[in-house]
């Protein structure tokens, strides 16, 4: 196993320094080792996200485990939570151990699937969790994400029964008689383009319930992709009472809002969808003041039929994992032990995820990823690894360059190419 000596590299929160890589943990001891030039570059922990769709089994059209997994390595992932609604549906403890064995394989970066709570997704009866909890890829998120746990009573059951293993529920938070037919925010922009809205309330009106109900049971509850200033609220409230909630939000919703919808292009079609500037800027609040605890991309590719069609046919969801430091970055500035603790430290500690979002001290393993914050480069939806190209950010300029990913002292990522 070869060595690294990153000389000259900036760690969160301490002066420029040579950060030696050994048998896959960082490490002091001396010896052969090969010379990176990481002057002016900033070692961050390895990225971890809580909510990527890989699609993988069922859709290998649009992402698979393997090219989702290298997608994320380049944008400074060193883990990833794959979310359940794939075909099959990650249901058991069979669909799992295929996805978690499928990441082992591809060896990018560590491949955690959440399990779904209802049986396909369907809102009906609780899937298997105890199974998914005690198979080899250890489930304790549950999701059914792509659809909200919508009756009381089941939301109720899986926040009971996760709480014996100190499982979360991860809510997809939409009240669903509130958004049939809905295609975009609902506000000025849909009245005066027409279209059916997705109103703020119907994602606030089922995180109030959800906090009730956490600490009525005294479990773990997650809510992702938050949209609104008034979930921000509903969240502030909550967390001041004790309630053991946490809460993601994905940078698409910190940057873009509804007026893109005026352009028709499906590109910018997302659930829950983009909402107002007043909106964005109460995420951006909400996150820096840790209401909002981590970033996450809610990653979600979709093949090319699937997106260049008609907005009202088109699915929802952006790509995400090799745009989302550059975007942070671009909005939060060099806040550097700010981005550790929002998309690495504590997506880690929320997941009790091991060996990931630690500080980069002699003994931990080498999970990290080494950016240049004064590059600047233009998105270029050809270049993605990702097998989808569904990015909103199509020809922007963006900062910071991931230069290098390690695995656990492995190289994924070495001069911003994919090792493998
Ligand atoms: N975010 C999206 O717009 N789409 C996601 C599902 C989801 O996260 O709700 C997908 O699976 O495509
Ligand atoms: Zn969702």
């Amino acid at each position: 196993m070869t060595s690294y000596l990153l000389r000259g590299v900036s760690v969160v929160g301490a002066a420029p320094t040579d950060l030696l890589i050994r048998d896959g943990l960082i490490s002091t001891e001396e010896g052969p080792a090969e010379v990176i030039d990481a002057a002016g570059l900033v070692a961050l922990p390895g990225l971890v996200d809580l909510h990527t769709h890989l699609r993988e089994p069922g859709r290998e059209d649009a992402e698979t485990v393997e090219t989702g997994s290298r997608a994320a390595a380049l944008g400074g992932y060193t883990a990833v939570f794959a979310m359940a609604n794939t075909s099959p549906v990650a249901d058991t403890a069979g669909v799992v151990e295929q996805v978690w064995r499928l990441g082992r394989e591809a060896g990018l970066v560590d491949v955690q699937p959440i399990g779904a709570v209802t049986v396909g997704l369907a809102g009906k009866q609780l899937a298997e969790l105890g199974a998914m909890a005690t198979s080899a890829a250890g489930v304790r998120i549950f999701s059914d994400d792509g659809h909200c746990v919508a009756d009381p009573r089941l939301m109720r059951r899986a926040l009971e029964y996760v709480k014996a293993f100190d499982g979360i529920i991860a809510q997809h938070a939409e009240e669903p008689r509130l958004t049939e037919g809905a295609q975009m925010h609902e506000g000025e922009v849909s009245t005066r383009l027409g279209l059916t809205g997705w109103p703020a309330v119907a994602e606030e009106a089922i995180i109030a319930r959800d906090v009730l109900l956490a600490e009525h049971v005294g479990s773990r509850l997650h809510v992702c992709h938050v949209s609104t200033a008034g979930s921000v609220e509903v969240l502030r409230q909550a967390k001041a009472r004790g309630v053991r909630v946490t809460a993601e939000v994905t940078p698409h919703h910190l940057l873009l809002t509804d007026e893109l919808a005026a352009s028709y292009d499906p590109v910018y079609k997302v659930n829950p969808p983009l909402r107002t500037q007043s909106d964005v800027l109460a995420l951006r609040e909400a996150l820096i003041e840790g209401v909002i605890d981590i970033v996450a991309t809610d990653h979600a590719p979709h093949a090319v039929e699937d997106k260049e069609c008609e907005w009202a046919y088109a699915r929802p969801g952006m790509v995400g994992l090799e745009t989302a430091l550059p975007i942070v970055l671009s909005i939060l500035g060099e806040q550097w032990d700010l981005i550790a603790e929002r998309m690495s430290r504590a997506p880690a500690r929320i997941a009790g995820l091991d060996g990931h979002g630690t500080d980069l001290a002699a003994g931990a393993p080498a999970n990290l990823t080494l950016v240049d914050p004064s590059a600047r480069r233009v998105v270029d939806p050809a270049e993605l690894a990702s097998r989808s190209r569904n990015t909103p950010y199509a020809g922007t300029t963006l900062p910071g360059r991931i230069v290098a990913t390690f695995l656990r002292g492995e190289p994924t990522v070495l001069d911003g190419k994919a090792v493998k």
